[in-house]
């Protein structure tokens, strides 16, 4: 790939550009009887979730990050040509089951005769039934009966857009594009599909491992880069074994790639960790950060390290140890384990459930954390990592931290 838009070859390298979503309008789009579906514990404030975001932001900046937004992405890539804004209008609406008829002519009709900005603002924040005037007679069965018609939407807000290490995941040179699992997530991975295909500075300058157009599901949060060659990916609530066998396959495979090792974690499946990320980070060359609670009462844990054979096939050890699996593949004779919480019973849940095990290394052992994690980060500090905090009470409620919440686009090589 000649002058690729994308260097991704680790997790620690300095941070040199970094793909984030400002909460916006969308989170005033929650209610207690959405919130579940939507993928929320509770209603973050929204001007405090976004002076908050804004002092993440300013903190990567301060630190050497170009920060790019991927809504503003969205709306210059959309303004190349208008059949592109054409053919992105038909397929989000597709998408959310309006192939044809009359809510779809109205809604398309709406959609298409505002600005671009407004459309892509919109978009993320939902349509209301109630905004657009569909006359009863030419209400379809679908538009009036149960199920979606109950909802005050007719396209649902993405309240989750502000955590945009999940929509796609940077690996190397490349980025997935991710079909994500959840119906009220999977519509962002098509601003990013747009951007990398029409934005004049990503397209024909990244290579796409795998695009969202697939049954199978991933999402950023499991996908780790541990080095120029080594991936780690959770197999997780939202990321399937058979994607990570697919996209293993394409990275041994594709002469773009480096890549030939993939490390698969198997973590539970639930709603406090639902990504690798949440339970597992990499903060230097040789630490972690690790939440026990992934591992049984004897430390291990269900690891898959796959690697390609001699006859191009994939070959699959097992392990079970954690700590010792990464200094195999990451070739290190010593490692930091670094334990959320410092592993206590009580502190070590608590702030796992707010993003403590989510670090965002901006440099080799130089990190971003939420300051309501106050052991976690006073652990970090004590194994002689430095700590940006910031500020957290109101994006913490979408269940996501510093790494949920950026996607880096260029890392300086290690
Ligand atoms: N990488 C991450 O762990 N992202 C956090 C995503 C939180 C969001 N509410 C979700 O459930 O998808």
């Amino acid at each position: 790939m000649k002058d690729p838009a994308i260097n991704v070859n680790s997790e620690i390298g300095k941070l040199k550009t970094v793909l984030l979503k400002r909460p916006g309008d969308e989170i005033e789009n929650i209610t207690p009887d959405s919130m579940e579906e939507l993928l929320f514990d509770d209603i973050p404030y929204l001007k405090m979730a976004q002076k908050e975001h804004d002092c993440f932001a300013e903190t990567l900046r301060e630190n050497g990050a170009e920060t790019l937004y991927i809504d503003e992405l969205a709306v210059e890539a959309l303004s190349q040509d208008e059949t592109v804004k054409q053919k992105f209008v038909e397929q989000y609406l597709s998408e959310h089951n309006y192939g044809e008829g009359v809510t779809h002519d109205i809604l398309r009709e709406y959609l298409t005769g505002l600005t671009v900005r407004e459309m892509v603002t919109k978009l993320y924040s939902g349509v209301r039934r109630n905004e657009l005037d569909i006359p009863l007679k030419d209400k379809t069965l679908h538009d009036l009966a149960g199920g979606d018609a109950s909802s005050p939407f007719l396209l649902n807000p993405l309240p989750n857009a502000y955590f945009t290490r999940d929509p796609q995941a940077s690996i190397g040179s490349g980025l997935t594009i991710n079909h994500m699992t959840f119906k009220a997530r999977r519509p962002e991975s098509l601003f990013t599909e747009f951007v990398m295909a029409h934005h004049p500075r990503f397209a024909g300058h990244v290579n796409v491992w795998r695009d969202r157009n697939h049954d199978t599901r991933i999402e950023g949060g499991d996908e780790l880069v541990l080095s120029d060659h080594v991936l780690a990916i959770g197999i997780s609530e939202r990321t399937s074994s058979r994607t990570i066998e697919a996209l293993t396959k394409e990275l041994f495979t594709s002469s773009d790639s480096k890549f030939d090792t993939v490390v698969a974690v198997e973590i539970p499946h639930n709603h406090a960790m639902m990504h690798l990320d949440t339970v597992f980070t990499m903060v230097n060359r040789d630490q972690f950060t690790v939440f026990p609670g992934i591992m049984d009462d004897a430390g291990k844990m269900n690891i898959f390290v796959l690697t390609p054979d001699d006859n191009g096939k994939i070959k699959m050890e097992h392990h079970t140890d954690l700590t010792e699996t990464l200094k195999q593949v990451l070739h290190l004779s010593e490692l930091d384990m670094i334990l959320t919480g410092e592993g206590d019973a009580i502190v070590a849940p608590r702030e796992q459930w707010n993003d403590g095990s989510n670090t965002l290394a901006i440099a080799p052992g130089e990190v971003v954390t939420y300051n309501r994690n106050y052991v976690s980060n006073e652990i970090l500090r004590k194994h002689g990592i430095t700590v940006h905090e910031v500020i957290s009470s109101e994006l913490s409620r979408g269940r996501g931290g510093p790494r949920c919440m950026s996607q880096p686009l260029w890392r300086e090589d290690l």
